[in-house]
């Protein structure tokens, strides 16, 4: 009995110094880690948890993006931060996490232009971003850091130079399927006196797949014409689970990846033919074979022979290249479509140069280079719609940025290695403070699409509109997506007279798309539009 309670009194010793030793090991971590920060910098203002590694937070952000409130949540973190009170426009925040787990939250012009040039060395995708998508785009340009990266960089530069972008006749045949169809063609459930709406998001999706297949192997996957193409079908699957692969973070272990295995030998069966076809030409062969047409995958081919490169660097430039232009033009569209005056000035613009209906010619890499309002439609497009509206660093070493920490938020924040960054381009550009103010002769209304400020002498500043990034790692492929779209844009307005707004399904009125925050920005509701001819 005795042996027993003795027994009981050292199993309870016992217990209380295991957890109080590791308590103690938890706060002096903690001084550590504080410690550390401290020598490097100050801190941001706190976004305020309750739970331990902000569960709670990691729940609320997880609904916000579900109920597409993104935009709302994160400008609250920010703006509700312990300390935000004490400074006059809060642009950065901090929120940490167990131990040592720190993520960065900033919309700082100063901070991003930090991260994407002036420190490019201290900053890059991280370790795990590469490793959560390895099995999909490999070791390609836009998952890997340092020499990869710069490797990768350097074999696709020639890919995107002016002599190899300059002939854009390859859309023609795609926007020949896309014009019925905008028209309405195929569509029955609409009253016979009246043209029909057509939700313009997915047919811009799958006429940008068929335009990037084609442009990259020579062969589109004609999803245009065949809506349910088997790599359009297995290619939307992967895109989204890697979404999902990469915001469930450190628990995506627990996501099954068997349908997103099956769907990636699916599509390296659509691709691989093409490798093993390319890959079988002697170098003279292949020099014969660009002299006539070339397709990406050819050119690529001439700088490497590594058939696991060709699927890697192919699959990330698709994935770059495809969702970008196609989210973009549609939120071009839908706008142009509320806004009848600019379509009118762009269509005056296009038929002065060009002509529109029958008559029309299509425009060639000059025309578009020179057409400036089609360049301000398109600018002001990326502006209030920038794909990429929340990006993510992690850094590579003890390092710092620039501005956000101390009492006023104006001094150098410290940041340890492997801390995450998110920067917002969306709240940057969209932020008044950054435009002339209302009472001003110049005023225009910064929350509003308006492509008349980039011909009215206004001129963002300097790291304030980056929809395509900046520095080293600037897209690689932003003069392409410039002439694809403003390819697009010209051939649909020469085609139609007016485009009319439509409400989405259940609506009574049209009302200002929904966002919905992926892995780029997309409409998260139908954007209906009449296209109507003379
Ligand atoms: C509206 C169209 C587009 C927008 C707004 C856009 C935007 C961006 C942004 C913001 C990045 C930087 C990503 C990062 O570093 O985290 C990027 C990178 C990249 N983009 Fe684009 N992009 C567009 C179209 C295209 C097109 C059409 C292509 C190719 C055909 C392309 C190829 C790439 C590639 C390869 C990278 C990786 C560059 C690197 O890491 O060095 N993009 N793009």
């Amino acid at each position: 009995m005795i042996e027993d309670l003795l027994r009981h009194a050292a199993s309870t010793d016992t217990a209380v110094w295991v957890v109080g030793l590791l308590i103690l090991a938890f706060w002096l971590r903690r001084w550590q880690v504080d410690a550390q920060i401290a020598r490097l910098g100050g801190r941001a203002c706190a976004v305020q948890t309750r739970l331990p590694y902000a569960i709670d937070f990691i729940y609320k952000a997880t609904v916000a993006n579900l109920e597409n409130r993104d935009l709302e949540f994160w400008d609250g973190a920010i703006m509700n931060a312990r300390g935000a009170s004490r400074i006059a426009n809060p642009k950065t925040a901090e929120l940490s996490s167990g131990m040592s787990n720190r993520v960065i939250v900033t919309k700082d012009p100063e901070n991003i232009k930090a991260l994407l040039t002036a420190q490019f060395e201290d900053y890059g995708k991280g370790e795990s971003f590469h490793r959560d998508w390895k099995e999909f785009l490999g070791d390609g340009i836009f998952v890997t850091d340092g020499e990869p990266w710069a490797r990768s960089r350097h074999l696709l530069r020639p890919m995107f130079v002016r002599e190899r972008i300059v002939d854009i006749t390859i859309f023609e045949k795609h926007v020949q399927e896309l014009l019925p169809l905008l028209a309405g063609q195929g569509l029955t459930s609409h009253a016979p006196d009246s043209s029909p709406a057509v939700d313009v998001v997915p047919l811009l999706y799958r006429y940008a797949l068929d335009a990037a297949t084609d442009y990259l192997l020579g062969q589109g996957t004609d999803s245009l014409v065949n809506p349910k193409a088997e790599f359009a079908e297995a290619f939307r699957y992967v895109q989204q689970r890697q979404a999902e692969i990469f915001r469930m973070g450190m628990f995506n272990g627990l996501l099954s990846r068997k349908r997103f295995r099956r769907e990636l030998r699916t599509m390296d069966n659509f691709v691989q033919p093409y490798i093993d076809k390319v890959l079988s030409l002697s170098p003279e062969e292949l020099d014969r074979k660009l002299q006539k047409r070339e397709t990406f995958l050819d050119a690529l081919a001439r700088f490497t022979r590594d058939p696991r490169v060709l699927r890697d660097q192919m699959y990330t430039v698709l994935l770059a290249g495809r969702d970008t232009t196609a989210t973009t033009l549609s939120f071009c569209l839908f706008e142009l479509s509320r806004n009848p005056a600019v379509v009118a000035q762009l269509r005056s613009e296009i038929s002065s140069r060009l002509g529109v209906g029958a008559r029309a010619t299509p425009p060639n890499y000059t025309d578009l280079k020179e057409m400036k309002f089609l360049t301000a439609v398109l600018n002001e497009t990326l502006r209030l719609y920038p794909v990429v509206p929340f990006n993510v660093r992690n850094s590579l070493r003890d390092t710092t940025l620039p501005r956000g920490g101390g009492a006023d938020g104006q001094s150098p924040i410290g940041v340890r290695r492997e801390t995450r960054i998110i920067f917002s381009t969306i709240f940057m550009q969209r932020a008044s403070e950054y435009y002339d103010g209302p009472g001003t002769p110049k005023y225009l209304d910064p929350q509003q699409w308006l492509p008349e400020r980039w011909v009215s002498g206004w001129q963002p500043k300097p790291w304030h509109f980056i929809p395509f990034n900046g520095g080293p790692r600037i897209c690689i492929g932003q003069q392409f997506a410039m002439l694809e779209m403003g390819y697009t844009l010209v051939r649909i307005l020469q085609e139609f007279e007016q485009i009319l707004p439509r409400p989405p399904g259940g609506k009574d009125k049209v009302e200002d798309p929904v966002l919905r925050f992926d892995i780029v920005l997309s409409p998260g509701s139908e954007l209906n539009c009449v296209f109507v001819k003379h």
